[in-house]
């Protein structure tokens, strides 16, 4: 497994204000697609491309095109919900599946609850969105239901990570072609499965309910 954490004094500038909990609902979601963004231009920089002949107004030339199939993006409802417009907008032709997951509160065990993805995904490249990886019980959920349909390779997208999730995805992903592009590399986690110092629960900053 391959992991690459984001090294820019813009991404930790945005990272700070979402951590912050004066910061409000509106302000986190734009924050949150902004930091997508720049976390998906170093996601992406393995994608396919095909070479492809074309002509400018001056001559013609050789360029690249993103390859069939194309890739596949995968937001984990509901917190991945709000990368996914973040991540679009860098590969507007990506095609999107959908997994719903949540996570029981006492034993920490995701359950999914909702699926939307294509039947085969063979040499699909595809992109797992979700803000946290704490246990890392869902990433690994949601990188086991791609490589079973037959994904090529999967690179999650995640803005930060504990590092005992890090570790759980390495040892079940071993020997699989998984990326994880991330925001930062927190401390710990509490006793209640949260990201310490994180940012509290991803799914209700962004969506209003605290
Ligand atoms: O690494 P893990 O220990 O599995 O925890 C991380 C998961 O928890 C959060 O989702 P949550 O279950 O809160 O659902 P939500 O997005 O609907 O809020 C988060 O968005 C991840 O999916
Ligand atoms: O810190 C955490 C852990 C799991 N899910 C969240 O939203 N935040
Ligand atoms: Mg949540």
């Amino acid at each position: 497994m391959r992991v690459h954490v984001a090294d820019h004094p813009l991404i930790t500038h945005k990272l700070t204000v979402l951590r912050n909990k004066e910061t409000a609902s509106p302000t986190f979601r734009a924050l949150t697609e902004e930091l997508v963004t720049l976390l998906a231009y170093e996601a992406t920089r393995n994608v396919r491309v095909d070479p492809i002949d074309i002509v400018t107004p001056v001559g013609p030339t050789t360029g690249v095109t993103i390859s069939q199939p194309r890739p596949l993006v995968v937001p984990i409802l509901r917190a991945g919900l709000g990368m996914l417009e973040g991540m679009v907008k860098l590969v507007p032709t990506a095609e999107v599946g959908f997994l719903g997951m949540v996570r029981d509160e006492e034993t920490l065990q995701p359950t999914t609850y909702a699926e939307r993805l294509p039947d085969d995904l063979s040499n699909r490249q595809c992109f797992v969105l979700d803000p946290m990886l704490a246990t890392g019980g869902s990433l690994i959920a949601a990188i086991e239901y791609l490589l079973e349909r037959g994904a090529q390779d999967v690179t999650a997208v995640c803005i930060l990570a504990a590092p005992e999730g890090l570790e759980a995805v390495k040892a079940a992903t071993e020997g699989r072609d998984v990326t994880i592009v991330l925001g930062a590399v927190d401390e710990r986690l509490d006793e209640n499965g949260y990201i310490v110092p994180g940012l509290g629960d991803a799914g209700d900053r962004l969506y209003g309910t605290v």
